[in-house]
């Protein structure tokens, strides 16, 4: 075998068939005509334990600058969730396919490469970023990817995720694996962690900077327990939010200064019409909310960010306690799409509100980067096996899930295995 194609994994001995039990391994670049898949079809629309059923499908053919990752384990998103309701959108209005295998994180290892692909060979162990496009268009090229009009999420925009034997994605979306983690460690972070930087660090001239505060919503949540870190590497003071006592020693050790209930207050949906009544008490208890950061920040110091996801349920109070010249960074509306604020505080204050969506390759392997010199924890909260794909899914649509982001074998056959040869030997 030349170099350049060593794969540095050693011979094992596995029969070729055309389908694999879970967790069983292939001959290394040998691809079965089936395999197992978690597939939401659009008649299934729903909560996910609807939704999601366990299907055999055929096994993806790639393309010239595509690659087939046989997923070891893969990460459990918020997008899974949407994707399995229908809500706000149907995939199937968007990639036009009969199933949907969502799924939009994984470690895995490369198992088939496309002709046209240089960087990546079989046997290479990989975690996969979620951002596809066509890069012909003039953002891909001097521009910003996520403003390209081909720009789609991997496995909820595409119909070929990570929950399934084998995933398709472009070469473009792979990024080494952190040696240091598991398969399941690995799979957990990628999404949340990528969104979070570009969030944090990807609107010039907002970036966050040492010695500033930011309010972070969710702040245990998959997207807040990265913000936090993330705003430690800053050098930046992190605010975050929960809402209940439980989580708050977490978000504490994540490096956060401070940690406010949101339960201990009452200024939540959507504003109340200006100068009645009813706004003057939202007010007060805005204020209120204003006033526990500032016993955080120093009287009178309001946060420079605020780290928006919740949508609806926080805005107001968002765009009201963020400084004056300060940013609001948003990418999602969990409790609602129909955020409010007065506008009087944007314009008098000179505030911003920035909307942002997961990242651009530079921004998710600067992200990635970070996690391979060990300069975040993953915050894994609990790993899943395959079969309980639909109930983790459940766990986070009730907001019950644990603090960090969840994550679920597949191919891995046990969890706390960090290489492809350990996979081998727990085969038994
Ligand atoms: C990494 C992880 C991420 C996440 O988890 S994010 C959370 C999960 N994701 C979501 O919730 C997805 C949310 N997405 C959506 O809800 C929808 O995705 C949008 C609301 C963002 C957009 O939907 P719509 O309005 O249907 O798409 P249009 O492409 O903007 O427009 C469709 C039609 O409107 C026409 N149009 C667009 N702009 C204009 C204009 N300025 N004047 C007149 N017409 C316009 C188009 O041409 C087209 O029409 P024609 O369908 O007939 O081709
Ligand atoms: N556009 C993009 O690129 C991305 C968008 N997203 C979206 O971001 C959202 C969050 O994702 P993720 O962090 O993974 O989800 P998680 O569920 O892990 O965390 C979200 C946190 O938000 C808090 N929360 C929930 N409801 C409310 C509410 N009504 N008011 C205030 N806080 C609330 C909860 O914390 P607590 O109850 O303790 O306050 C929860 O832990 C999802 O909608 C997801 O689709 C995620 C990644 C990328």
């Amino acid at each position: 075998m030349a170099l350049d194609t060593e794969t540095g994994i050693a011979q094992y001995d596995a029969p070729e068939k055309d389908l694999y039990e879970i967790g069983e391994m292939p001959p290394l670049g040998y691809v079965p005509k089936k395999m197992y898949a978690w597939n939401i079809r659009r008649e299934r629309h729903g909560e996910p334990d609807q939704s999601f059923k366990q299907e055999v499908v055929d096994t993806w053919e790639i393309d010239s600058h595509e690659v087939l990752v046989l997923v070891m384990a893969a990460g459990v998103n918020y997008n899974g969730v949407w994707a399995g309701l229908g809500k706000p959108i149907s995939p199937f209005d968007v990639h036009k396919q009969d199933y949907h295998i969502a799924g939009s994180d994984a470690s895995g290892i490369v198992w088939k490469v496309g002709d046209k692909v240089k960087n990546w060979k079989v046997g290479d162990e990989v975690v996969i970023h979620c951002n596809q496009d066509d890069g012909d268009d003039e953002e891909c090229n001097g521009g910003d990817p996520m403003f390209s009009p081909t720009q789609r999420i991997w496995g909820y925009e595409t119909g070929d995720g990570s929950f399934a034997q084998f995933t398709r994605v472009q070469a473009q979306q792979l990024m080494p694996r952190p040696k240091h983690l598991t398969w399941e460690e690995s799979a957990c972070y990628t999404l949340t962690l990528a969104t979070a930087y570009r969030m944090l660090f990807g609107h010039h001239p907002h970036e966050l900077k040492p010695g500033q505060n930011v309010l972070v919503w969710g702040a245990s949540g998959g997207l807040g327990s990265y913000a936090i870190q993330l705003a430690n590497t800053a050098g930046a003071n992190a605010i975050g939010v929960i809402s209940d006592e439980s989580k708050r020693d977490f978000v504490m050790a994540q490096g956060a200064k401070g940690v406010i209930n949101r339960k201990d207050f009452k200024c939540w949906g959507q504003l109340p019409t200006v100068n009645t009544p009813e706004y003057n008490e939202w007010l007060k208890e805005a204020r209120k909310f204003g006033k526990a950061i500032w016993d955080i920040t120093g009287k009178g110091v309001n946060v420079d960010m605020v780290f928006e996801h919740p949508g609806e349920a926080t805005f107001p109070v968002s765009t009201l306690i963020v400084k004056k010249g300060g940013i609001v960074v948003i990418c999602a509306g969990t409790s609602g799409f129909n955020c409010t604020f007065d506008v009087r505080y944007m314009w008098m204050h000179q505030k911003r509100l920035q909307g942002s969506h997961f990242a651009n390759l530079k921004q998710a392997a600067s992200a990635n980067r970070l996690m391979c010199e060990r300069r975040l924890d993953p915050c894994m909260s609990e790993v899943f096996p395959w079969a309980e794909i639909p109930d983790a899914h459940m766990k986070m649509l009730r907001n019950e899930h644990k603090p960090g982001n969840m994550s679920v074998l597949v191919q891995a056959p046990t969890t706390g295995l960090r290489t492809f040869e350990d996979a081998l030997a727990a085969r038994g």
